[in-house]
């Protein structure tokens, strides 16, 4: 199939562009601006938005809507402002315009502009922008993962007490909540595995374990736009995807597990709490239209 007859190619390539330029916005920000005063709350005091998230989100938006009028959308920000949380089978951008926000007001140099596509419910394709680091991630199904257009591919390692797992304290400061993410960790680490790391941004520990760097992430509480452009990263460079019950996973389930193979997965799975956060598809504000 020609380039030019490749629909879902031409939203790629504008994905790739738009994120670059979201970017470069986000770069700008870290360098000239200091956002620790101009920080709002959402579902809790310390999940955080800035007005960097809203403009750069619109910024994605508005690009795709006057290029792919009929495709739809799940952003984060736009969920926030009580637009639909449901995946249809029609053409859907799913947008997160700072993975990491977080780390953005901080200054942590780990964040991810993440643009998923998913057609029948499938993601054909995603693009996670290491804005600081400036690497562009990208997937499209059946065709691999790449970084800067260098392959990606998953590590080999099979012995869990050689790996190296990261995961996340999530925004859920619910006592419950905490002493199951810490009993978790408690289990993982006494294994033991080598270490636990955490980027503070749920795409970029996916991207992680794409390139190799860690054998597994898992995390209750993430959301759709964290982990939909990443996860056809993960799987094209190699793989597993997981709910943390073992199962498959659900993209709007809250929970996931992303390794290097099933042996990982498998092992690690087991040491795992399981626990639920409300679905995304499921919250007060996302009732379908
Ligand atoms: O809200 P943003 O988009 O920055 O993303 C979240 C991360 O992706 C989580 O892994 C992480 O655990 C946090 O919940 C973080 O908020
Ligand atoms: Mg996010």
């Amino acid at each position: 199939m020609s380039k030019s007859h490749d629909p879902w190619q031409d939203a790629m390539d504008h994905a790739v562009a738009v994120a670059r330029k979201s970017g470069e916005m986000i770069r700008e920000v870290v360098q000239n601006q200091d956002q620790s005063s101009l920080v709002q709350t959402k579902s809790s005091a310390v999940d955080l938005v800035t007005e960097t998230d809203q403009k750069v989100e619109r910024l994605i938006i508005q690009s795709v809507k006057s290029k792919f009028p009929s495709h739809r959308f799940i952003g984060e920000e736009s969920v926030s402002s009580g637009e639909p949380c449901i995946l249809t089978s029609d053409p859907t951008w799913i947008i997160d315009p700072i993975d990491g926000t977080t780390n953005f007001v901080h200054r942590y140099p780990f964040v991810g502009v993440c643009i998923g596509f998913a057609v029948n419910q499938q993601v054909e394709w995603g693009v996670v922008y290491s804005a600081i680091e400036d690497k562009m991630f990208t997937a499209r199904r059946g065709r691999g993962a790449f970084c800067n257009g260098r392959p990606l591919q998953v590590s080999t390692q099979t012995d869990v007490h050689r790996s190296m797992v990261a995961t996340e304290f999530g925004s859920d400061r619910d006592p419950q909540v905490v002493d199951k993410i810490f009993s978790s960790l408690h289990k993982v680490l006494s294994l033991p595995v080598h270490g636990v790391r955490g980027a503070g941004s749920a795409a970029l520990n996916m991207c992680a374990v794409a390139r190799g760097s860690v054998e597994l992430y898992y995390e209750t509480g993430v959301h759709v736009w964290d982990i939909a452009a990443a996860s056809v990263i993960v799987t094209e460079a190699g793989g597993v995807l997981r709910d943390t019950t073992g199962g498959a996973l659900d993209l709007m389930s809250r929970r996931i597990v992303a390794a290097n193979n099933e042996t990982i997965a498998t092992r690690i799975i087991a040491e795992l709490e399981v626990y639920s956060s409300e679905r995304d598809d499921r919250a007060p504000d996302c009732e379908p239209e």
